[in-house]
């Protein structure tokens, strides 16, 4: 089995995708001040599929996600080199319109964060922003977005609640029917489920799934169980390099590299 060499660059393509890549990244560095927390990330996430992405705590998983909508933009001291590819234009470049950007590409966070509004408003919130004012499209988007993310049952006599009043599961599928009230194209998720109970967690996997038909997901997870559910490709992080990107059934079962197999069978024993 192969050992990684930490002074090699790593550059990880599929070899064959079968489907469209909807976004890739390409030699991407992110450093917080002199620190370098992603050497060389080149990864790419074909449409429709969910990919996962995995390693110990402090590989770099959520650095990476991060920058793949500009998130890191917002600490200070952080700098991002490398291309990030979507629709033929690179992203990572000073002329994006980053508020734009962020409609196509989403992010749903590791702690339900709605805000202090009600359903109805939370959902519609940027789309108001956005000039939208027709009482009717924004009814079916509410509708629409909460039946995708599966709330709609639960809450559609109050819709006029404060999502405040809801339970951390439900609040974290609110957060991704307000995701995708936007209609990305694709959604980027920090450990979703990593607050919630297990019945909660099982419901916003569901969910995962049944989204990829509309949409890109990558997902950062620390639970190899729900990474193997889950997902069609996983990437595995570590010492802030994406050290290998499979199938995740491949990856799972015959990893390439030693710390890949190392972390994987550590957590399945
Ligand atoms: N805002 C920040 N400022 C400075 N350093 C940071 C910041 N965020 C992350 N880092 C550093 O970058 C490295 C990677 O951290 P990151 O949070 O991306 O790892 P991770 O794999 O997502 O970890 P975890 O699973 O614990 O969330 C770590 O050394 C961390 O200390």
């Amino acid at each position: 089995m192969a050992d990684y060499d930490l002074t090699q660059t790593h550059i990880i393509h599929l070899d064959e995708p079968k489907h469209e890549i909807a976004l890739s990244t390409e030699k991407l560095n992110v450093y917080y001040g002199e620190n370098r927390a992603m050497h060389d990330a080149s990864l790419q996430f074909e449409r429709y599929r969910i990919t996962a992405l995995i390693g110990a705590s402090g590989s770099g998983k959520s650095t990476y996600l991060r920058s793949l909508n500009r998130m890191n933009d917002n600490i200070a001291n952080s700098r991002v080199t490398g291309k990030i590819m979507y629709r033929d234009l690179n992203i990572n470049s000073d002329e994006i319109d980053v508020y734009k950007m962020r409609e196509h590409i989403g992010m749903v966070f590791q702690r339900p964060n709605p805000f202090a509004k009600s359903i109805y408003d939370n959902i519609t919130f940027a789309l108001k922003r956005h000039g939208q004012k027709d009482k009717k499209y924004l009814d079916e988007v509410v509708e629409t977005s909460l039946k995708q993310a599966a709330l709609w049952d639960q809450v559609k006599d109050s819709l006029g609640k404060s999502a405040l009043a809801l339970s951390g599961g439900q609040q974290q599928r609110l957060c991704i029917a307000r995701a995708i009230a936007m209609k990305p194209d694709i959604l980027l998720l920090d450990e979703p489920a990593s607050a919630l109970d297990p019945i909660s967690t099982n419901t916003v996997e569901e969910t995962l799934i049944r989204l990829k038909e509309e949409f890109t997901i990558v997902i950062v997870t620390h639970n190899m169980q729900q990474a193997a559910r889950i997902s069609d490709y996983t990437a595995f992080f570590h010492s802030g390099r994406a050290l290998e990107f499979d199938e995740t059934r491949k990856l799972f079962t015959r990893p390439k590299i030693k710390a890949a197999e190392d972390y994987v069978s550590g957590h399945f024993g």
